[in-house]
């Protein structure tokens, strides 16, 4: 089932394109990472999505209906990058008045306050909460109502990394129960792990969306072999150089060695079977990484290159 569904979707402000010919769909139970420079068009892509804003062109579908219908509405949850409560409201006061304004059951809010990690402060005025703090209430408001669709813009600011643990294992858990999430965010390191697909946007337009194997192959990025306590990593490096691979000799017995997608399957055999090192680890380009090289292509495009 597809939570969302963009069709060659043009968004202007007045003259401006903000938004051109993006199409994209999340289905039920995904989580796609929303990553993009300021001003690429991330938040104006969620308002289609919740409705606040009608496309110029195209088609925009949540649970295969306009976004503008209670019903759908009432199954999206939504963050927003700069999350504004009523200062003078404890926590728990605060998420009652969203709770009553979203006809969300009011016996989840503590349960929700407990998930965020909350509890302790739930009687505290707003205005004595940390930025985290107030970020974690966010996320509670947003969670109200069990949503089926959950936009999350920037969820991680202010969060330590305890915090951004936590976030990612509840975003995991309510994708396992089906939610589809969208997640956008500037802090791209770690996210890896998190989200099914990524969707790149630059200048109002998608520059790459699948996942991150799958853009991995696009852009043909090598992955890093390093191995250590290989006995004769020496002749190794040597025999290496020879071959044609970059490969660089770490202290008596650990080597690094750059190898593209083709041959790094048959290089990591060969090493395991006859280099007899005591470890190894592979590190793939970073969702940081292959967000950089869209970027690089854009701006070479931009110039005309
Ligand atoms: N109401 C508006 N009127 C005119 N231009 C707007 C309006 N809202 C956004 N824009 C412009 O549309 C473009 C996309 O803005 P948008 O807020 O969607 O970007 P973003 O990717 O969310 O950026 P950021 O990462 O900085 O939050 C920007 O050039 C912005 O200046």
């Amino acid at each position: 089932m597809k939570a969302v569904e963009l069709a060659q979707v043009r968004q202007c402000y007045g003259d401006f394109i903000a938004l051109d010919n993006v199409s994209l769909s999340v289905q039920a139970g995904e989580v796609l990472g929303l990553f993009g420079h300021n001003g690429a068009g991330k938040t104006t892509s969620m308002k289609l999505i919740l409705g606040l804003l009608q496309p110029s062109q195209g088609q925009v579908r949540v649970f295969g209906d306009s976004p503008r219908t209670v019903q759908v509405r009432q199954q999206i949850g939504y963050l927003p990058e700069n999350v504004a409560f009523y200062p003078q409201l404890t926590g728990f006061e605060t998420l009652r008045h969203f709770a009553r304004l979203k006809s969300a059951p009011l016996s989840q809010v503590e349960t929700l306050l407990d998930q965020v990690g909350l509890q302790h402060a739930s009687h505290k005025r707003v205005k004595t909460y940390s930025k985290g703090m107030r970020q974690r209430l966010g996320l509670a408001q947003a969670l109200l109502g069990k949503p089926q669709l959950l936009l999350l813009d920037e969820p991680t600011v202010g969060l330590d990394p305890i915090a951004t643990g936590e976030l990612y294992a509840l975003i995991q858990r309510l994708r396992e129960a089906g939610t589809a999430v969208i997640l956008c965010s500037h802090v791209l390191s770690g996210v890896e792990a998190f989200i099914d697909r990524a969707a790149i946007m630059a200048g109002g337009q998608l520059r790459a969306l699948g996942s991150l194997p799958a853009l991995r192959a696009e852009v043909g990025l090598p992955s890093l072999i390093r191995v250590s306590g290989m006995p004769q990593a020496h002749e190794w490096h040597r025999q290496l150089l020879l071959d044609g691979y970059q490969a660089r000799l770490l202290g008596e017995q650990n080597l690094e060695i750059t190898a593209h997608n083709g041959a790094k399957q048959q290089l990591l055999k060969l090493l395991l079977e006859q280099g007899l090192p005591q470890d190894v680890e592979v590190r793939q380009a970073s969702m940081e990484e292959l967000y950089r090289h869209y970027m690089q292509a854009q701006s070479r495009i931009d110039k005309g290159a």
